[in-house]
């Protein structure tokens, strides 16, 4: 099976995820889009991180009813913080009957050569890239691994949602009802 990996934190997941997540899985060859939960991503230091098995339960409630949308903690066990190509490493040998492809939005490719073993990434696996808003310059425009992928642009982020709990103010909307749900009976982000 084609599967896209769609990694991040999901501090918590929202829908500008979900879309970009489900729009991969139908408008593109791609049968599957798993969620990757990383425990601590290498470029982020952030006080506000839940526990990834509680951002893992919100990414799990979040995709319930949506067959072709999967969540993986694969990396919950692998060293922090999560390099990509480790835990691509690990995909490879635990599923070889699987063609994994890597999406991420337009922004990560302005910081991509700093990741771990970029160009081995890029040697092994394609790259499904779509749009982000006010996207920096960056040299991969015209790589023959990478696809840029039509996708709508919301300019949602999950700095947002967290600073909209701590101000006690509404998520509706930006976080499907059983994340919101969860988020109030834990009572995260206060
Ligand atoms: N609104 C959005 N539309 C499309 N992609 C998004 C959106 N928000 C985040 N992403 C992308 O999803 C992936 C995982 O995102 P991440 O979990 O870091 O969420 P985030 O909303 O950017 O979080 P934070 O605000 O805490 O930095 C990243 O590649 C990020 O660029
Ligand atoms: O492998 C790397 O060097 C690397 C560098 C930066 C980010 N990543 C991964 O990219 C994913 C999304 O990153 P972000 O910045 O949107 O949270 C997350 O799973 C990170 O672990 C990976």
């Amino acid at each position: 099976m084609k599967i896209g990996l769609f990694f991040g934190s999901f501090n918590p997941i929202h829908v500008g995820h979900l879309i970009i997540a489900n729009s991969m899985a139908n408008h593109t060859d791609l049968e599957q889009v798993w969620f990757v939960v990383s425990p601590q991503n290498p470029f982020k230091k952030n006080n506000s991180l839940l526990h990834e098995f509680d951002r893992f339960t919100m990414v799990e409630r979040a995709i319930a009813e949506n067959f072709k949308l999967k969540a993986t903690d694969i990396e919950f066990n692998l060293p922090k913080p999560s390099y990509t190509i480790d835990t691509l490493v690990v995909l490879a040998e635990k599923y070889p009957q699987h063609e994994f492809v890597l999406i991420m939005g337009e922004d990560n490719l302005v910081q991509f050569e700093n990741w771990k073993n970029y160009q081995q990434i890029l040697d092994y696996y394609a790259l499904y890239v779509y749009p982000r808003p006010n996207t920096a310059p960056h040299n991969f425009k015209n790589h023959p691994k990478v696809k840029f992928v039509e996708a709508p642009l919301l300019d949602i982020s999950a700095t947002f949602i967290r600073k909209l709990l701590q101000e006690n103010k509404s998520i509706k909307y930006l976080v499907t009802e059983p994340v919101e749900d969860y988020i109030k009976i834990k009572n995260f982000y206060r």
